[in-house]
């Protein structure tokens, strides 16, 4: 299978403070991969360089046979941050607008995958609200219907299901699925155990360090453990002595 993310001996220092050290990973093509690690543990400053936001101390990263950072090619991917970057005093709709202006949708283009994008997150009857009066949840999706307007290739998400119920927690994966099936790449953060045996493979983040990887299975079994968090707890130095 094709790998079309390809993370090499990346470290990362802010100052003296080293982030993440020596990180390597690959991720094939139609794949959903998750990194799985607690809060600090260096998981959205990893996204963050993938994206082509950040760039490594040390290493590199291709995305799609292209180093990173490359403006051509984060119109390939879309990138859903952590906190919303929303205009608040405008609808939803003109959010949408607005960021698809800046992929170059334009005319008929624009106002159908604007359509599309709204109607895959529930959004649609929802649009001509000022964004202010959304939800948490609500705000989540429209960020993620933004990242998916150009149809990336490779779809980025840091912790997309944040504050979202757990209904519609389930049919954005159920979303998730159907884009991977269509050919979407997609990469995921999250700090939800149950979440992350929802992905196809996974890389296990702590303290800056890629400390597993493999199908939520293969971690399971290589562990002998019943549950992620117990696999997560073996990978990590915790050992069950019973
Ligand atoms: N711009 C920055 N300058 C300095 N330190 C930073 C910067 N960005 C992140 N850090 C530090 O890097 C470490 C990893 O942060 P990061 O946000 O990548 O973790 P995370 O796993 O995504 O956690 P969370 O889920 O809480 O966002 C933290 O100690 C954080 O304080």
């Amino acid at each position: 299978m094709k790998s079309v993310i390809h993370v090499s001996d990346v470290s990362k220092n802010y100052g003296s403070h080293q982030v993440l050290e020596k990180i390597s990973l690959n991720v094939e093509k139609n794949k959903i991969y998750g990194l799985l690690g607690p809060s600090g543990a260096g998981k959205t400053t990893l996204v963050k360089m993938i994206a082509g936001i950040e760039t490594p101390t040390k290493g590199s990263i291709k995305v799609l046979d292209t180093l990173m950072p490359n403006l051509h090619n984060m119109t390939r991917i879309g990138f859903m941050a952590q906190s919303d970057a929303l205009y608040v005093e405008l609808s939803g709709k003109e959010n949408l607008e607005f960021f698809a202006s800046i992929y170059g949708l334009k005319g008929q283009k624009q106002k159908e995958r604007i359509e599309h994008a709204a109607s895959l997150v529930n959004l649609t009857e929802f649009l001509k609200k000022p964004v202010h009066q959304y939800s948490g949840g609500m705000k989540r999706r429209l960020s993620l219907a933004a990242a998916l307007l150009h149809e990336p290739e490779i779809l980025i998400l840091d912790e997309p299901t944040v504050g979202i119920d757990p209904v519609l927690r389930q049919s954005i994966w159920n979303e998730l699925y159907k884009l991977s099936d269509a050919g979407t790449t997609i990469l995921v953060t999250t700090h939800v155990m149950d979440e992350a045996e929802k992905c196809g493979h996974l890389g296990m983040l702590r303290d800056g360090r890629l400390i597993a990887s493999g199908s939520p299975q293969e971690l399971k079994e290589s562990t002998a453990s019943t549950t992620i968090e117990d696999a997560f707890l073996y990978y990590g130095g915790v050992r069950n002595e019973n």
